[in-house]
């Protein structure tokens, strides 16, 4: 009686809460009038005027039932179909920024036209993301027409594009694609060398499909952009071996900050040992980095003091840090930027933590970047806490068309692998026998090819998946529903897809669908469920298990393996009673729980890193904009003498070495000219800082000025290369401190306010090698544009 107050009843009889009810029958309403009154030219003009209410700041929802009912009238005309009120409310749910819950079969992919043409009027550019490629040329294709009666564009973005189509993918007004290409496209954007050359331009709504399987199942690998080889083992070998022919008075080593830096005569030799013309250009960036630090393991680093070499019981052999403070060997630890590697060059071990990352996010903080993700899937409820802590997002459940009438049965359950196939291979042969179309899913292809050689042995004809083309695999599935087809495939494959049943198979029951294993999620056991049964079809589906396989093998709780093996049945047979079922889902949410814990604590540490990410891209991202950073190189002069002079000052303020602070300024910024010390007050490091300070900013104007307009080129490219340089190697050293802090526990302290503590203060060291590798550059590349001005 109370559910009636809020619920309504839609002309299809499905209950909708009351207020959706009015917004569809208003959609529907609109949709009846223009059905009569409006041709196919006339939407494209009405939906320029919505667009242009939406731009001049009419809100979306109000104007939501006149758009929805324009989507409709294109679906009718383009595709034939009247889309249902279920669907309308999916779409209302999805624009509102939800997970619309909808069982597999209910048309998602026609549901998603209609929050995206609505966002899409704002002019961003609007991304649905779907799981593989297929989908995403198969739904630009199809739902293509929709778009484009309505007067927008639409755009499809697949590996193996080059930069320059999916820019003009880009444009459009909706993009399909997948996460992964979308997040690779993000990535990517932040390590080109000028604007011109990011191809998104910006992330504001996105739709994703199979929402739960993107957010969820590929949530425990992140996005990784590698470094391209070069930077492998046997470069750094080589370098370490060249850099070992240098001599003194190719180096200027300073040792308070364990620096080392080539002279003039050093750069001139080196530029002859790797071939190159000129070491301070942006191309040589990296291998100007690799050969700084392996003067730093060769000149400053030395063994048994900053490290020891440890021998391991299996003979392998490891560099480990020595702390400086006690003295003992800080196990797990390394170097950052490169010189763990380069002293493990230099040892001649075994070279670790290749190849290097340049770039890499988590999808939960790549999604957390658009303004507003929603999505969809057949399966999401029973991951809606995780859902809602994670992203935010609430899950809605959207009743079904027609009501599902699919049978599923109740699991069999074996004792062992051999008696579960023999039994499976039976019940196709009986199914099959009817004409009843069955799917078989298994959990990999190796169980694939052995269900297929069981079938062939048994004289069933059939069609296996070989799961490696996945638009091939999408073409057998969609044939799956016919009269008497037998089709093999893994559990995860045909997502997606939609199988129609050929005619006079629904009077057989419909699809069979069979599963040869249980996942390890239920989600996708429901998944592979789903293939049968949509729209309202008949159809069956039953699981077959043994305590065999690998889940159960691992998660099957023991105390029912106790009672299992005194009680006697035969183990031919399915396991007779139903208590003994419940283990399959007992042994699912401890695999399931069990998951979710790494991708919580893979979150926690990324949400750490994003911060800094997003500092950096956005620092990143000024600067490509911007061109001009030369008042930022001379606004940082003091900032990195500072640094520089403090560090002489860290022990006892009346021992700082004059000639110290002179040869660790120089190393910095090489130039001949005398620098005098002029003090009005005390001697602090301050009040050297202003005096060298003031005298280096004079010295870099004139070179700069002598050089002309080249110099902001040679500034930008300067900076950028030791952000990329300095960032790359910052997210190697923030993995090995992950690993660190899991591996050692700090008394009672939280690891990730220990991740977090360490990361910050890693990235104002970082902040500041990156300000003063700058200025570095750039004065070498400006004294050789100008060699007579400077020295
Ligand atoms: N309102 C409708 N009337 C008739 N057919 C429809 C309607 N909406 C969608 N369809 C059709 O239903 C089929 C299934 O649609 P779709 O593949 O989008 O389902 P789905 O919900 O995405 O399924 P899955 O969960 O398996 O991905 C398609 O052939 C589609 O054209």
């Amino acid at each position: 009686m109370l559910a009636r107050l809020f619920k309504n009843i839609t002309r299809n009889q499905v209950e909708l809460p009351v207020d959706i009810v009015s917004i569809i029958s208003e959609i529907n309403n609109l949709y009846l009038a223009m059905e009569e009154r409006l041709a196919n030219e006339e939407l494209q003009h009405r939906s320029k005027e919505l667009s242009e209410q939406i731009r001049s700041g009419t809100a979306g929802e109000f104007l939501l039932p006149e758009a929805y009912a324009l989507v409709k009238l294109a679906c009718r005309r383009v595709l034939g179909i009247v889309v249902h009120d279920v669907q309308l409310y999916g779409a209302i749910m999805l624009y509102r920024g939800h997970i619309a819950e909808m069982k597999t079969g209910e048309g998602k992919t026609v549901t998603a036209v209609f929050p995206a043409f609505l966002q899409a009027l704002e002019g961003h550019g609007v991304h649905i993301a779907t799981v593989n490629e297929y989908l995403a040329e198969r739904d630009s294709r199809k739902m293509g027409d929709i778009f484009r009666m309505l007067g927008l564009t639409v755009g499809c973005i697949i590996a193996g594009m080059s930069p320059a189509v999916r820019k003009a993918e880009y444009l459009q007004d909706v993009i399909y694609s997948t996460h992964v290409e979308l997040g690779f496209d993000y990535l990517r954007d932040h390590l080109v060398l000028s604007t011109g050359e990011k191809v998104q331009r910006g992330l504001y709504d996105i739709i994703i499909d199979e929402v739960d399987s993107i957010l969820i199942d590929e949530a425990r690998t992140p996005l990784i952009i590698s470094a391209p080889p070069g930077s492998g083992q046997q470069y750094l070998f080589f370098i370490d071996e060249k850099i070992k022919k240098l001599s003194e008075s190719h180096v200027q080593i300073v040792e308070s900050h364990k620096h080392v830096v080539l002279t003039e005569e050093g750069m001139d030799y080196c530029e002859n040992l790797f071939s190159v013309d000129n070491l301070t250009k942006q191309e040589h960036s990296e291998l100007y980095h690799y050969i700084v630090q392996a003067l730093r393991a060769n000149y400053v680093f030395k063994r048994d003091v900053d490290y020891v070499i440890i021998r391991h019981d299996d003979g392998s052999e490891e560099a480990v840090i020595i702390d400086p403070s006690t003295g003992r060997p800080m196990l797990g630890r390394r170097f950052m930027e490169g010189l763990h590697q380069a002293i493990e060059a230099k040892e001649g071990i075994l070279v670790q933590g290749q190849p290097k990352t340049l770039a890499t996010i988590t999808l939960q903080n790549f999604f957390a970047m658009y303004a507003q993700i929603c999505g969809m899937t057949g399966t999401a409820m029973e991951s809606k806490d995780e859902l809602r802590d994670i992203y935010g997002i609430d899950v809605v459940r959207i009743p079904t068309h027609r009501p599902v009438i699919r049978k599923d049965l109740r699991d069999l359950l074996f004792f062992t692998e051999e008696a579960k196939f023999n039994r499976v291979i039976n019940d196709i042969r009986r199914i099959h026998e009817t004409g009843q179309p069955v799917l078989v899913g298994t959990a990999d292809i190796k169980r694939s090819e052995y269900v297929s050689s069981m079938l062939t042995v048994a004289g069933i004809p059939h069609r296996l998946l070989n799961a490696k083309h996945i638009d091939e695999e999408a073409k057998i599935i969609e044939q799956a529903g016919a009269y008497g087809a037998v089709t093999i495939a893994t559990n995860m494959a045909g997502r997606g897809v939609d199988i129609k049943l050929e005619p006079g198979v629904k009077e057989l029951g419909g699809l069979y669908v069979l599963g040869t294993s249980r996942h390890e999620s239920s989600r996708i056991d429901n998944q592979l469920r789903g293939r049968s049964g949509r729209q309202g079809d008949p159809g069956y589906s039953r699981f077959y298990a043994s305590l065999e396989d690998e889940m159960l093998w691992q998660y099957y709780p023991e105390r029912l393996l106790d009672e299992l093996e005194n009680a006697n049945f035969d183990l031919l047979e399915p396991i007779p009673r139903k208590r003994f079922f419940k283990g399959i889902s007992d042994a699912q949410k401890q695999v399931e729980s069990q998951h979710f814990f790494m991708r919580k604590q893979l979150l926690a540490f990324d949400c750490v890193l994003n911060l800094q990410r997003l500092a950096m891209y956005s620092i990143r991202d000024a600067l490509l904009e911007t061109g001009e950073v030369h008042a930022k190189l001379t606004d940082s002069i003091p900032d990195v003498i500072l640094n520089i002079v403090q560090g002489f000052f860290s022990n006892s303020a009346e021992s700082f070495n004059f000639a110290g602070i002179m040869a660790a300024v120089r190393s910095v910024f090489p130039d001949r000219r005398p620098l005098k010390l002029e003090f009005q007050d005390e001697v602090t490091a301050d009040t050297i800082t202003v005096s060298l300070a003031s005298q280096i900013s004079l010295i870099f104007e004139e070179i700069t000025e002598l050089c002309g307009e080249s110099v902001h080129q040679v500034e930008r490219q300067a900076m950028i290369s030791a952000l990329d340089l300095h960032w790359m190697n910052f997210i190697e050293a923030v993995e090995e401190v992950k690993k660190g802090v899991g591996l050692q526990a700090y008394g009672n302290m939280d690891p990730y306010i220990q991740f977090e503590k360490e990361i910050s203060t890693m990235f104002e060291e970082m902040m500041h090698a990156i300000r003063q590798d700058s200025l570095r550059n750039v004065w070498l590349q400006l004294q050789r544009l100008r060699p007579n001005v400077a020295c």
